[in-house]
């Protein structure tokens, strides 16, 4: 199943930056791992702010949220418009892989 997420990154200025680097690195390798296991399909940056577009390839609503929340900047992240996707019909590609 196809979904479009998106994610507004609102860190604490309080933290310490050691602490955000480490959060940030973190939540990079995670990404990551998961764009190379297909399963984080498209990632965005809305241009002129903290926030991204993503597109997740997962097997149900279930494991959209077991990944999300497992978001190392989860606790500093808005999760907006979530919203399910299908192919459209009109479209040129042979496939959505
Ligand atoms: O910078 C962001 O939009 C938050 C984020 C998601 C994946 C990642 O590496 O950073």
């Amino acid at each position: 199943m196809l979904f479009k997420v998106e994610m507004t990154v609102n860190i604490p200025h309080e933290l310490p930056a050691d602490v955000i680097d480490e959060v940030k690195a973190r939540e990079k390798a995670y990404s990551q791992e998961l764009q190379q296991q297909g399963k984080w399909r498209h990632l965005w940056r809305v241009a002129g702010s903290y926030s991204n577009v993503s597109i997740f390839d997962v097997e149900d609503n279930a494991e959209l949220q077991e990944l999300i929340s497992n978001l190392p900047l989860f606790p500093y992240m808005e999760i907006t418009a979530v919203v399910a996707l299908c192919r459209h019909p009109s479209s040129i590609r042979d496939s959505d892989a």
